[in-house]
């Protein structure tokens, strides 16, 4: 398998691009097939390999996977194979990926336990699951954690609900818990709920399913149990990080990029602060269309100092999309703090784009400041390797936006997460190639 790009940047693109379905909506509503024994039909499903991973493995617990369309899969979790998360088959796969840890509150609900290898994602600082395992042992669990395996087990007869108070807004975290309280004894509240819109499709479906969820959208979640869940269908939102990396690629190419059916209320504030970043935007029915710009210039707060972008829990802006705001502020007018609060080895690629051409201060592992070229000079291609998804793609955003040949490695890393992007980029005029 070829695992690198090439790209020859410096071309401005132009086109409309349909963005994929959301990756980490398609790992918790995936992971929810297994709290029924019916037919659940899922579409919009991406086809990256994190998603891909997540099929495989309930596919080898022996769920009856089906796939009808390139995009739609039916699933029917009728027998599961409980003795398979003893096997050394589930450790290796179950651990590679960050999105199996939300098997366990379907299977702790529905079979009364359930098991997962520490699991994968990014290497983008320390991820505790602590949410996830307190949350479970309020329900009543008991949970033990072998540290020489990596390797998690909960056990639960009789789950009951109850009052939990998340010590932060997990999004996997309250995933699991809610899939776990749906079909607990009496009523759960959850309190410091992360409300994603990924946390949001999946209560939706979970009531289609027979649950009774309210409070979706807010932190403060009541869910009555119910006894048993059925089949539905689902489709999955637009990726809403896929839809900002596009934006950011667009102004940094200076292309004109037309997004297709973003589902723009659904976006937050993520428009506006690409928009304050000095991007022009423009909603065309449900399409965002960006139009080529010469250059774009970074506001200052109100009070005339520098703009600091940062992250939060929904609705604040997501994390996944601040490498992406980093890059585009390296060809912006002016500068701006990136601050990443939530991860702590998210901004060390900076170093790449500085060996590029770019004017960057590392202030720590937290903050990065960029002062904007104001592409009077244009960055340089080099030869790096994609440390994780959003580094990666913003690594490709700055090869395509550069002077001369740039070569990714590891870009399973950037395929995780964005389906063909190659192919995608290749119909706007993008001269890349895998190699
Ligand atoms: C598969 C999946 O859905 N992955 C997403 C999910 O990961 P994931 O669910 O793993 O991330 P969490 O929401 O648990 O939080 C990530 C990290 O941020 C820290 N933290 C979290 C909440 C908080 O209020 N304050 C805080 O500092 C935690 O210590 C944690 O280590 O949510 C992250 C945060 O949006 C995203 O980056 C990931 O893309
Ligand atoms: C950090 C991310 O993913 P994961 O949680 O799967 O590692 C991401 O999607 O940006």
């Amino acid at each position: 398998m070829k695992n690198a790009f090439e790209i020859q940047g410096g071309k401005k693109l132009k086109g409309e691009i349909i963005p994929q379905g959301a990756k980490n909506e398609s790992l918790q509503v995936i992971s929810a097939v297994l709290l029924t024994k019916e037919k659940v039909t899922i579409s919009n499903v991406p086809d990256i390999v994190d998603v891909n991973k997540l099929i495989e493995l309930l596919g080898d617990m022996g769920v009856i996977v089906e796939r009808l369309s390139t995009d739609t899969y039916t699933f029917e979790a009728k027998d599961i194979d409980l003795d398979f998360f003893q096997s050394d088959a589930f450790k290796q796969k179950g651990g590679s990926l960050r999105g199996s840890i939300m098997i366990v509150g379907p299977l702790l609900a529905r079979f009364g336990r359930g098991s997962i290898p520490k699991p994968g994602g990014d290497k983008i600082g320390r991820r505790r699951l602590d949410t996830h395992f307190l949350g479970f042992e309020k329900l009543g669990a008991k949970f033990n954690y072998n540290a020489t395996d990596e390797f998690y087990n909960v056990d639960a007869s009789n789950l009951q609900g109850t009052y939990i108070l998340l010590d932060e807004a997990s999004v996997t975290g309250t995933a699991n818990i809610v899939m776990a309280a749906v079909l607990a004894k009496g009523t759960t509240t959850l309190y410091n709920a992360a409300c994603e819109p990924y946390l949001q499709q999946l209560c939706k479906m979970l009531n289609r399913m027979g649950a009774n969820i309210s409070g979706i959208g807010s932190n403060l979640l009541t869910i009555e149990g119910v006894t048993e869940l059925h089949g539905t269908e689902h489709k999955m939102l637009p990726d809403m990080i896929e839809i900002g990396s596009f934006i950011g690629l667009a102004a940094m190419t200076g292309s004109e990029i037309t997004i297709k059916d973003v589902q723009y209320k659904e976006l937050g504030i993520i428009p506006e602060v690409f928009k304050r970043m000095g991007i022009k935007l423009e909603l065309r029915g449900d399409d965002i269309f960006i139009p080529a710009q010469e250059y774009y210039e970074i506001e200052t707060f109100i009070d005339g100092s520098l703009m600091t972008i940062s992250d939060a829990p929904w609705p604040g802006f997501t994390p996944d999309l601040l490498s992406i705001c980093l890059v585009v502020a390296v060809q912006a007018k002016g500068s701006v703090l990136i601050h990443q609060k939530m991860f702590e080895s998210r901004l060390f690629f900076v170093d790449k784009l500085l060996e590029m051409g770019a004017n960057i201060i590392l202030c720590d592992p937290h903050r990065a400041t960029v002062i904007g070229l104001d592409k009077q000079v244009q960055l340089r291609g080099i030869s790096m390797t994609s440390p994780d998804i959003r580094a990666g793609v913003s690594l490709l955003i700055a090869a395509l936006s550069a002077k001369g040949k740039s070569t990714i490695y590891n870009i399973e890393q950037i395929e995780r997460g964005y389906q063909h992007i190659d192919k995608r980029l290749q119909a706007l005029g993008a001269d890349i190639v895998r190699v």
